[in-house]
């Protein structure tokens, strides 16, 4: 039976010694089974984990209390060709009435890699704007909460811009629903590139409004950012989705930054962020507005 499971199974003596493997956690192991029965199973853990198994299989003949069997854990394997391989493991202590009397116990390995792909692909996908690529909403407010944590707990200051296209219901209007999500993602394009270090985030804040978050800046650090965004957002060209040579985007931007405790959350700092884009709408668009 254990040679048509879909699961890796190996029987070790106390000593760790593999007595009996099948076909799938020989693939895992990444050797023969003929190859593999007599070597130690835990020599073909990560360090991370071999010298804890080395050290419980190597003990428990000292103390027989000491609890070997567990449920699934989450283990690295390297392998015989040095790859490595993430599976989960449970180990349980055979019945002696199985065993004649002599202590044996069998290992179930679970191979983790598709898993592990697919749940940092929806993670990605989660924290991810489909449209421009850039950090979600989501994403936005859990980096906002950490940076602003850290820049606490660090003194040092941090500024968040918010940025809005200028008149976008009239480009929509005018050249298409198509059209604006070409122009959004574009714009997205520009916001990255403009960020001035890894820490910072761009971030998609919703409809055609978008965040910046720019730890370790104080506002005239944002302010430069706000300013480089804005030139490079009124220099997208436009004419390759066959709209005209001459059309022109603008953004209005509203930074706040918190340096001495001005702000008492990070729902503040977006708040008064939000007040002074606003003011930027309000003096005729295209511009920079700073929170004071
Ligand atoms: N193409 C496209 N349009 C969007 C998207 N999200 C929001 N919009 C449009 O963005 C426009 C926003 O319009 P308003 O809030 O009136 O703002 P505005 O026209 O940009 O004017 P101001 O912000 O005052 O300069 C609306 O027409 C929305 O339909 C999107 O994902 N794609």
């Amino acid at each position: 039976m254990i040679n048509v499971i879909a699961e890796g199974i190996f029987i070790v003596n106390a000593d760790g010694v593999i007595e009996v493997i099948n076909p799938m956690a020989a693939k895992f192991f990444g050797d023969s089974q003929d190859a593999l029965v007599g070597q130690r199973w835990f020599h073909f853990l990560h360090d991370r984990h071999r010298e804890q198994y080395e050290y419980i299989f190597l003990n428990w003949k000292d103390n027989k209390n000491q609890p070997l069997s567990h449920g699934p854990k989450e283990v690295l394997l390297t392998r015989a060709d040095s790859t490595w391989l993430e599976a989960d493991l449970s180990i349980s202590c055979l019945p002696e009435s199985l065993t004649q009397g002599s202590p044996m116990f069998v290992g179930v390995l679970h191979n983790l890699t598709e898993h592990k792909a697919e749940y940092s692909e929806l993670r990605k996908q989660a924290s991810t704007d489909h449209l421009t690529g850039l950090a979600n909403r989501y994403n936005l407010e859990k980096t906002l909460n950490k940076s602003w944590n850290d820049s606490i707990v660090n003194g040092q200051p941090i500024s968040l811009i918010l940025i809005d296209v200028d008149y976008f219901k009239h480009f929509n209007d005018q050249f298409g629903h198509v059209n604006g999500d070409k122009c959004l993602q574009k714009i997205a394009k520009v916001i990255d590139t403009c960020l001035p270090s890894n820490d910072s985030l761009a971030a998609r804040y919703g409809g055609e409004e978008f965040a910046v978050i720019l730890p370790r800046s104080h506002a005239a650090d944002a302010v430069l950012v706000a300013k480089q965004i804005q030139q490079q957002i009124n220099i997208i060209n436009f004419s390759e989705l066959g709209l005209p040579l001459t059309l022109r985007v603008s953004v209005s931007q509203g930074i706040s930054c918190e340096h001495s405790g001005q702000y008492r959350t990070p729902e503040a700092l977006i708040c008064s962020a939000d007040t002074a884009l606003y003011r930027a709408k309000a003096e005729g668009r295209d511009r920079i507005n700073l929170s004071l």
